[in-house]
């Protein structure tokens, strides 16, 4: 929901709402972890009131567990933080659980796939960016695309059923080979809301698959 129209937010998130898309993604950014500032809680609540899609929340900012039950208070059903926002990431996930909603973690671009290998057990989502967080509309980083092969390993081979889920530059033309690489989620941002018929280009993605 990053790149839709703030304008226009209610319109915006029904369109998404009556789309083939399984979930809406909530970009949280602080303005320190990241060099931008999104919106907060009034926002997310304005988006829940107009879809009943899964909410998916991603959070860029520092002392996510700080905040992170009152994002499940307030609708979501996936809350993502950060691997370089906390100095526990397996007692993040097991508390975010606590709460009731799925527990994702985040890894950027520099961040070794290790981190979130190490907790796949604990984890209901990995959520590999594939851009610099903070600024939707960047290009895909390909090397990213290494890190999703090699969690899809270890996920079927220990069982975890952790979800994978990529962010970041994802458009018509990559999704497929993101999709074969072993992704279960793909967000897309400026490449739905930028096209000319945003409900037909997340059909066409899926289609992808
Ligand atoms: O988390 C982020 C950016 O930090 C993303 O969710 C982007 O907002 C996706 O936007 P596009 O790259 O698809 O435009
Ligand atoms: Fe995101």
């Amino acid at each position: 929901m990053l790149s839709a129209d703030f304008g226009h937010l209610e319109r915006d998130t029904r369109m998404i709402d009556a789309s083939l898309a399984e979930w809406i993604h909530i970009d949280v950014m602080d303005g320190v972890f990241v060099p931008n500032i999104s919106f907060g809680f009034p926002v997310m609540k304005a988006i829940r009131a107009a879809t009943g899609k899964f909410m998916d929340v991603h959070l860029m900012i520092i002392e996510p567990e700080r905040y992170i039950e009152r994002f499940a208070k307030a609708g979501a059903q996936a809350v993502t933080f950060h691997a370089e926002a906390v100095d526990d990431v397996r007692a993040t996930l097991i508390k975010t659980r606590s709460y009731g909603v799925k527990a994702g973690v985040s890894i950027k671009p520099a961040t070794d796939v290790s981190v979130a290998a190490d907790v796949l057990e604990d984890a209901d989502l990995i959520l590999v960016m594939s851009v610099e967080p903070g600024f939707g509309g960047q290009s895909f980083i390909e090397g990213t695309l290494d890190k999703v092969r090699e969690l899809r390993r270890l996920i079927d081979a220990r069982k975890t059923g952790t979800l994978i889920s990529l962010d970041g530059g994802v458009t018509l033309e990559n999704a497929g080979r993101l999709f074969e690489a072993g992704c279960d989620v793909l967000v897309a941002g400026s490449a739905v809301f930028g096209a000319a018929d945003p409900k037909t280009e997340i059909a066409k993605m899926l289609e992808a698959e």
